[in-house]
């Protein structure tokens, strides 16, 4: 099951710049909740606060709380099980170029211990099924490498890699924007049907594609949260006035 994630007073910098400031954001559970704002704002410094990549990034750190379920992200572990909790999927589709569809699923699992032949070949179909993927690639699961699958099926082979972990979090940074819109609109649906499981966090360009698939909606701008609403109130009816001028395009 997916957990909630808290977040209380977050900054960010890179050296001396002050990248997020002061972030406060509850995701709730089991609800994909879509991040928005122009470039730069500081979205995807945001999700890689919440499992602790930023600090990966020479020179960048980050202060505040993030708690996923009653974990204290900051304070009571490893970046590696934070890492285990939170599944991440980037823009664009990175398999590992050179390993089969399979030892790339597996590679992640590997690392947490070694399961034996027939654990791993469960993990596999598993995984592939929850990202739609399982039917066309199942007969090549051994012969064909990750590069070798179209833009769109690699992004959801990165989602199978990031669901073979279990996570209890899927974060989504921009994930369909290489793709065409039929595997978009796959990966919408996935993002539906996998909800039920997980805790989604998507960061999107794509205004429909936050209507479509989020329950909830925080507006980014400048380093700082400027709204958090649920989606169809910020697409309706917006609280700030910054909010509405970049959803109707008059932003600038
Ligand atoms: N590795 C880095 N080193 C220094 N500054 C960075 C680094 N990564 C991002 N920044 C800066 O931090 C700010 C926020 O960037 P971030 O990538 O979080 O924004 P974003 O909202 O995700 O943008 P986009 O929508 O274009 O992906 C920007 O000013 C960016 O230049």
């Amino acid at each position: 099951m997916g957990v909630g994630i808290q977040v209380e007073h977050l900054n960010a910098w890179y050296g001396k710049t002050h990248t997020l400031q002061d972030i406060n954001l509850p995701i709730p559970a089991n609800h994909a909740t879509a991040l928005i704002g122009p470039s730069g704002c500081g979205k995807s410094t945001f999700v890689r606060c919440l499992n602790r990549m930023h600090e990966t990034v020479a020179g960048a750190r980050a202060e505040g709380v993030v708690r996923i379920g009653d974990m204290d992200v900051y304070k009571d572990a490893s970046p590696v099980a934070i890492r285990r909790r939170i599944g991440m999927v980037f823009q664009r589709p990175n398999p590992f170029p050179t390993m089969s569809i399979y030892e790339n699923i597996v590679a992640g699992v590997k690392l947490g211990g070694s399961p034996g032949r027939k654990a791993l070949d469960e993990v596999v179909e598993r995984s592939l099924r929850q990202s739609a993927l399982w039917d066309e690639v199942k007969d090549d699961l051994k012969k064909k490498s990750g590069a070798s699958l179209s833009g769109g099926q690699q992004q959801r082979l990165c989602m199978a890699r990031a669901l073979a972990i279990d996570p209890e979090v899927l974060v989504m940074d921009e994930p369909t924007s290489a793709l065409d819109p039929i595997s978009t609109s796959k990966i919408e649906d996935l993002i539906f049907e996998l909800k039920t499981q997980y805790t989604i966090v998507i960061v999107t360009h794509n205004m429909q594609q936050a209507a479509r698939v989020a329950e909830n909606t925080g507006f980014f701008l400048s380093g700082k949260l400027v709204e958090f609403s649920p989606t169809h109130k910020i697409f309706t009816n917006p609280s700030d006035k910054r909010t509405e001028d970049y959803i109707t395009g008059r932003f600038g």
